[in-house]
């Protein structure tokens, strides 16, 4: 194997330790960092991340709460609930998993999350402040791409990158990061797929991220040699082990640094929602004396 892994483990461990000292000092300051996770329903996926976010809460030293609700809630008794989470001055974080039971539109309950708690920058406020270049809270995933891209030591400025998934959690925020940096960036997604133009992007990628859930979407053999290859797929297969979107063993022999999975993406993605968790909370406590959005 030609490419070196590109393991999530380092950037967690630098991150939870700077969240931990950040802990303490705000601790100083009589702000208590806490985070709560609301899950509707049931999802393998999403308990694989809530058990994370409890393991590292706990080591950092962030107070953690998971609110399991029933799948048969309405729309309107999950507003109260986030209301209720928003107007609680000792809640200074709030995750909504997904998904969400279809009675339910995920942006209308995501965009009534207090956007100084919205540990994972998905209303408009925080995703404005990623457009324009002034993040301040960034969708968790999509910054643990960028940061272990960065990680690498590969200056981004003027690399062709290509993301493979448009979703508005992981695929939209990670291009907009690759752009900020002046990445030259091509997003590609199901109607590229659908005209059989995947390949032709991905061959020219010098940095790519995949985040679409289909198990080896990507072909080991239309990696460029000496590309950054970030796997965001989480597939669980028939054996109960979890796969990628990328054929990493075979992309191996061509890429320079290759995330695997598990132990890429995943791991970095928990530590960063614990240095949201932070963020949030010294927002808030800013916004105490000025009330003005500060980017
Ligand atoms: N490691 C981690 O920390 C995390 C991992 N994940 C994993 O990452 C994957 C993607 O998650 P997420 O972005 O939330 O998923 P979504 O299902 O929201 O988005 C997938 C995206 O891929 C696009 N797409 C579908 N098929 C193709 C194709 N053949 N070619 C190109 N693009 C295609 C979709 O387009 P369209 O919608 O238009 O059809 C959509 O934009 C999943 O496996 C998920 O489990 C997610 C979050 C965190
Ligand atoms: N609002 C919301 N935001 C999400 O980001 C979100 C979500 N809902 N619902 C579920 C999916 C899934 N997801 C994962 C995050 C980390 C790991 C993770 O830590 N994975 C480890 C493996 C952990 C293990 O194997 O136990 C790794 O890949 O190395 C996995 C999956 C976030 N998601």
């Amino acid at each position: 194997m030609a490419a070196q892994l590109l393991l999530g483990k380092p950037l967690a461990e630098k991150i939870k330790a700077e969240v931990s000292q950040e802990v303490v000092d705000l601790k100083a300051k009589g702000v208590s960092p806490s985070l709560v996770a609301v899950q509707v329903g049931q999802n393998d996926a999403s308990r694989v991340y809530t058990n994370a976010q409890r393991k590292v809460a706990e080591a950092t030293g962030i107070k953690y709460e998971l609110q399991e609700l029933s799948a048969d809630l309405t729309q309107d008794q999950l507003l109260e609930h986030i209301a209720g989470l928003n107007n609680d001055p000792n809640v200074t974080g709030i995750i909504l998993q997904m998904p969400l039971p279809p009675q339910i539109d995920p942006k209308v309950v995501q965009w009534s999350i207090a956007y100084e708690k919205d540990v994972e920058g998905i209303t408009p406020t925080n995703m404005g402040l990623v457009t324009f270049g002034k993040p301040r809270l960034v969708p968790c995933t999509a910054l643990g791409a960028f940061e272990l891209a960065k990680s690498t030591g590969v200056d981004i400025y003027g690399k062709e990158v290509v993301v493979v998934g448009h979703s508005d959690i992981v695929g939209k925020p990670a291009a907009l990061l690759f752009l900020n940096a002046f990445g030259t960036v091509t997003i590609s997604h199901i109607a590229t797929g659908q005209r059989g133009l995947s390949e032709y992007h991905v061959r020219r990628a010098e940095i790519l991220v995949v985040a679409v859930g289909v198990p080896h979407l990507i072909k080991g053999d239309w990696i460029k040699e000496g590309a950054i290859v970030i796997d965001i797929g989480i597939n669980a297969t028939k054996d109960g082990k979890i796969i990628g979107d990328v054929e990493t063993e075979v992309a191996a022999e061509k890429a320079a640094w290759i995330t695997p999975v598990p132990g890429g993406a995943g791991t970095a993605t928990t530590a960063i929602l614990m240095k949201n968790t932070i963020e949030a909370a010294k927002w808030q406590l800013e916004k105490k004396g000025s009330g003005i959005i500060t980017g």
